[in-house]
């Protein structure tokens, strides 16, 4: 791993540059990251919730205790203010003291009354959120209905305490404000005032309500509106009322006069909704669906049943407000559609493809595209800052060197009778490249087979003859500079290339001679080959690679799986494990090292590109890039198993390893993904420091069109790996040569050191996270046994939660792991040992690939029939 930077930079050199660039920085913008990550910290976050609950309790029983002893509090706290508030102090009523009854006496007294107890609520509720990571209520939703509330009960009292003459007694349950802009109405209104009231209440109703979904009887009587005026109609909605129009035949909808509505969710006994939904369609059946439904923040869309056309979607809610959204079909059946981002697994989308374009267009015009990094909506990418500034002196090639080694080419070339029209010089960071125009007559396949002996008598080490320079006529030199600059990843990534760039999976790769960046489209190779010798910079590589996608990917967009046999290369990643990385669900460890774990991942891997295949072939498009489009536009049911499909990066350190252990257990899977996932967003980069033909086969080969090599041993090995000589000739430390459409590449990788790595990780690892690791599909191995009697389930010892699952599958006749996992909110391993059980019970079938179990007990009664004997048992 690495160990020390580029030739110049002797650890003492270093140390000096790293104390004067941190100390440079400590000065500008350490305090604002220092914010930053304080603001992102697990731990602050869950002191502020904290505190914030306890100012919500604090502030409620402060205004309780001040509307119940208020006049006798007002003038303590007018004597405090006036006098001396040590003296006052002890003449407090309120419960909480002089501070409890000054704050109250603001909010109470001059300001709300009695709606003031809305500010407390609130307080609270955000605390809470804060705290545990989850709302108790809706907190958007409630804070515009405590403001309402608060601003409202002010006026209404107001009004009847200025009516009734009583602002001496009363005012307190008014506030100012309440009694005040009841004066000021009053004089402009009179008894107008009241009904001005009212209204507000009644407006407040319909749009907090949304009164557009309470009933088709309704919507068909009210006059028409135009897209512009509102925004609760879809396009469907106004089609459907101009045809009726057309037809002067005001039909009466399905769900008012037509049948029932017959939804294959039946009522099923749920906690209370935690509001109350205004519902006053005369639908007996539906009703209870509603309330089963809107309790659950869950897509409830029939599984088997495609939704047909819905003449009239209304929501109950504005799009942003992160509560569950209720939809009306014209069949009467309801669903709701989450918002995005409300859990991991949100599953915002509700509408299949059968629905049309017109809903799923009116789903992202009401709600906005699907976005899935609304899961960690505040996850900061990492800041350049935590990457150490080495000094960029440049390449340094002084006129005497440059000089030198163009009179000994020369002079070597003559010897070998080759003539030079001219020479040019271009200094890289690592070599200069003399390209050399050869005097007319000279044939280039003359200078080729010399490339030994001019090599020999350049004597310097790294000397790569390129002849010719591709597209050129020219023959390139590249002799090693002297004196080389280190490449930092700092400059890298602060490079506008790379921070404007619109790849996929943006990995930088080195810099060239020319001093560019070169940065390549991981999406695009689709997969890569590292090999070189130990020592000459493999993990660097590496880990650039991986600072490459960490700094411009969301955790919601990629997903890296990591190999490392060698077991401490890549440890440094463990602290991501909740944001990037992905495991198989019963491994303790995301990063993998155990010989036969690498072999379950690979299969596993396998699993979920066949998986990712037949979801693709599903939606009818043809690779990851279509899919996630058509999912983020709603287009796709997360019910029938659709879901945003990250991109996966597998990383194996060292595959020389795993091919002396496991041979063709990994080759194959390894080939074949190599082979078919590029489509599907899955991308392998394998690393060894062997390129012997028995670890990089002919099979993995032909599958890795791109191919990089740091310094090799020997020429066969460079073959190997690169199907030509050159790679035995680079000079360590970094320096590569890139196979890629059959160009031959020479670039220096830039350093990153294990510090900088450290404080990467650090800093995405301080912030929230995924509950666990991203689960790859479950593979059990040949031992593991398929069959559930060979894994002998106990069904004495079933899940708490098994009676729960039962009826869950039951009701929906899905027998999916994930709707366990989601519905039940479980983790991944224990829902999946629920559907084992479930299995074994003969509730649910046999598993079945990427589709869901079948169901085996068709109706709720005789689930509990089944659950009852095996109570019994
Ligand atoms: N891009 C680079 N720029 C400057 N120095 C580098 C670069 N890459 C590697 N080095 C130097 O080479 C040393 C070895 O690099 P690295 O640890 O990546 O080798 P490796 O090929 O992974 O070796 P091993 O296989 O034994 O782990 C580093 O400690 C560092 O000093």
């Amino acid at each position: 791993m690495a160990k020390q930077p580029a030739g110049k930079n002797t650890p003492r050199q270093r140390e000096q540059t790293k104390q004067q660039t941190q100390s440079a920085k400590a000065g500008k913008t350490d305090w604002v990251s220092k914010l930053d990550r304080w603001i992102y910290d697990h731990r602050s976050t869950l002191a502020l919730g904290v505190l914030l609950i306890l100012i919500g309790i604090g502030l409620f029983v402060a205004f309780i205790s001040y509307l119940l002893h208020g006049p006798a509090d007002q003038s303590v706290v007018r004597a405090a203010v006036n006098d001396s508030a040590q003296d006052a102090a002890p003449e407090t009523k309120n419960w909480l003291g002089l501070v409890g009854a000054s704050i109250a006496h603001v909010f109470v007294f001059r300001w709300f009354g009695v709606g003031a107890l809305g500010l407390p609520v609130v307080v609270f509720l955000a605390g809470w959120k804060l705290t545990f990571g989850k709302e108790l209520l809706p907190l958007a939703r409630l804070t515009k209905g405590m403001l309402f509330f608060t601003i409202w009960t002010s006026l209404f009292i107001g009004y009847f305490v200025r009516i009734t003459d009583s602002v001496s007694s009363a005012s307190v349950w008014c506030g100012g404000v309440g009694y005040e802009v009841n004066q000021v109405m009053a004089t402009l209104l009179g008894g107008g005032s009241i009904v001005l009231i009212g209204f507000m209440l009644f407006v407040f109703i319909i749009f907090y309500f949304d009164a557009s979904s309470w009933s088709f009887t309704w919507k068909m009587n009210w006059p028409r509106l135009k897209p512009a005026d509102t925004d609760d109609y879809d396009d469907d909605t106004l089609q459907d009322y101009e045809k009726e129009e057309e037809e002067e035949q005001p039909a009466p909808k399905p769900a008012t006069n037509g049948k029932p509505a017959t939804s294959p969710v039946a009522p099923v006994a749920v906690p209370p909704t935690p509001e109350p939904e205004p519902d006053v369609r005369p639908a007996p059946v539906a009703a209870p669906v509603v309330a089963a439904v809107a309790s659950e923040p869950e897509p409830v869309v029939p599984a088997d049943e495609p939704v047909r056309t819905s003449r009239i979607i209304s929501f109950d809610d504005p799009p942003k407000n992160g509560k569950p959204v209720t939809a009306t079909t014209s069949q009467g059946s309801d669903f709701v559609v989450k918002q995005p981002g409300e859990t991991p697994e949100s599953v915002a989308p509700a509408f299949d493809v059968p629905v049309g374009e017109a809903s799923s267009d009116s789903l992202v015009a009401e709600h906005g595209p699907y976005d899935a990094t609304l899961d960690l909506p505040h996850y900061q990418y990492p800041v350049v800052d935590l990457l150490t500034d080495y000094p960029s002196k440049g390449a340094q090639v002084s006129e005497v060197e440059l000089t030198e080694n163009k009179n000994r080419i020369e002079d070597t070339l003559l010897k070998f009778g080759i003539g030079i029209k001219k020479i040019f010089a271009e200094v890289g960071p690592t070599v200069t490249l003399y390209e050399i125009i050869p005097a007319d007559g000279v044939r280039i396949s003359k200078i080729k087979s010399l490339e030994d002996d001019i090599a020999l008598s350049l004597s310097a080490l790294g000397i790569r003859i390129i002849a010719p320079m591709p597209g050129k006529g020219t023959i390139g030199i590249e002799v090693p500079n002297k004196n080389r600059e280190m490449v930092s990843m700092r400059s890298v990534i602060l490079n506008e290339k790379f921070s404007k760039s619109n790849f996929e999976l943006p990995v930088i790769l080195g810099k060239t001679i020319s001093n560019e960046i070169y940065i390549a489209d991981l999406a695009k190779m689709p997969h890569l080959l590292m090999a070189g010798a130990t020592g000459q910079g493999k993990s660097v590589g590496l880990n650039v690679l991986l600072t490459s996608l960490i700094y411009k990917k969301h955790p919601a967009h990629l997903k890296l799986v990591l190999v490392d046999p060698k077991k401490v290369e890549l440890a440094l990643y463990n602290k991501i494990e909740r944001h990037f990385l992905a495991k198989l669900p019963d491994s303790e460890e995301a990063i993998i090292t155990d010989t036969k774990k690498v072999v379950n991942t690979l299969n596993s891997l396998c699993v979920e590109m066949d998986n990712r295949y037949n979801l693709l072939k599903d939606a009818g498009v043809r690779n990851i890039k279509e899919y996630n489009t058509k999912f983020t536009n709603r287009k796709l049911n997360p019910e029938k198993g659709h879901r945003f499909m990250p991109y996966i990066v597998l990383i194996i350190d060292e595959l020389a390893d795993l091919m002396m252990t496991a041979g063709k257990e990994v080759e194959q899977p390894i080939a074949r993904l190599a082979q078919l996932a590029r489509a599907i967003g899955i991308h392998l980069v394998v690393a060894t420091q062997r390129p012997s033909v028995n670890v990089i086969t002919g099979l993995i080969k032909a599958n890795f069109p791109a191919r990089l090599s740091f310094k090799v041993t020997s020429k066969i090995d460079s073959r190997t790996i690169l199907d030509t000589g050159g790679a035995e000739q680079l000079v360590g430390m970094g320096d590569m040569l890139l196979s890629s459409n059959s160009d031959l590449i020479r670039l220096q990788c830039p350093f990153v050191d294990t510090e900088e790595i450290d404080e990467l990780c650090d800093f995405v690892s301080g912030q929230r996270g995924y509950d666990e690791a991203y689960a790859l599909p479950e593979y059990v191995g040949d031992e593991g046994g398929q069959d559930i009697e060979e894994r002998e389930i106990d069904l004495s010892n079933r899940d708490v939660m098994f009676d729960e699952a039962a009826r869950l599958v039951v009701i929906h006749q899905q027998g999916s792991t994930s709707l366990i996992q989601r519905r039940l909110k479980l983790g991944y391993n224990r829902a999946g040992r629920l559907i084992d059980q479930l299995e074994a019970a003969g509730i649910v079938g046999p598993f079945e690939g990427s589709k869901a179990r079948e169901v085996l007990v068709q109706d709720p009664q005789h689930l509990e029939e089944v659950l009852r004997k095996l109570r019994d048992q």
